[in-house]
């Protein structure tokens, strides 16, 4: 085996162990990674243990991270969204300390305790956004993960599927010690 492909090997093993740990973490919080629940901030092990446990342990049961969550474009699919009022965007903000408006998109920045707890993380929320049919722009730091999130169906506005995300995330953040 030349250096690329062990380069490669080495790479894909930490990846599915980190895979591993958001699955677990996913499993083991309260609704966690099935459609319509959510894990729930303090429940569940943090993923950033350092941990490198053996290959034999028991694998989650049930869906795969990779196979596709809820329903088919989210439970809202076809469902008609508004666009909020500053007002009501101000209000629904106080809930959600950390977040705020950015132009015309919900945006908050979260810092991690590594890269690869930061990168599990953003495998999380993508695994949330596929069961919501909702999606943010992602962007991925040595130690952050930042989201901006608006609603394209509607031409680039904030809705309550943003704010639905927005809450998403923030119950799973803890999961990963994001602050
Ligand atoms: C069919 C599918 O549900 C839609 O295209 C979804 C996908 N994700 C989305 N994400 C965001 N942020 N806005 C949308 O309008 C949107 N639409």
């Amino acid at each position: 085996m030349d250096r690329v492909d062990e380069e490669r090997r080495a790479g894909l093993v930490a990846v599915r162990q980190r895979v591993d740990d958001v699955q677990d973490v996913m499993a083991g919080a309260p609704g966690g990674g099935r459609p319509g629940g959510g894990a729930r901030a303090g429940h569940g092990r943090a993923v950033d243990d350092g941990g490198r446990r053996g290959a034999g342990r028991p694998r989650v049961r049930g869906r795969g991270l990779w196979q596709a969550g809820g329903t088919v474009g989210g439970e809202d699919a076809g469902m008609a969204v508004a666009a909020l009022e500053q007002e009501e965007i101000a209000d629904r903000l106080h809930e959600l300390p950390g977040w705020t408006l950015d132009g015309d998109r919900l945006a908050r920045s979260y810092r991690l305790g590594s890269h690869f707890a930061a990168t599990a993380m953003v495998v999380h929320i993508a695994q949330v956004q596929e069961e919501l049919g909702h999606h943010a722009e992602l962007t991925l730091g040595y130690n952050t993960v930042s989201l901006t999130v608006n609603t394209h169906s509607i031409g680039g506005a904030v809705t309550a599927l943003d704010f639905r995300l927005a809450h998403r995330v923030e119950e799973l953040a803890p999961v990963h010690g994001a602050h």
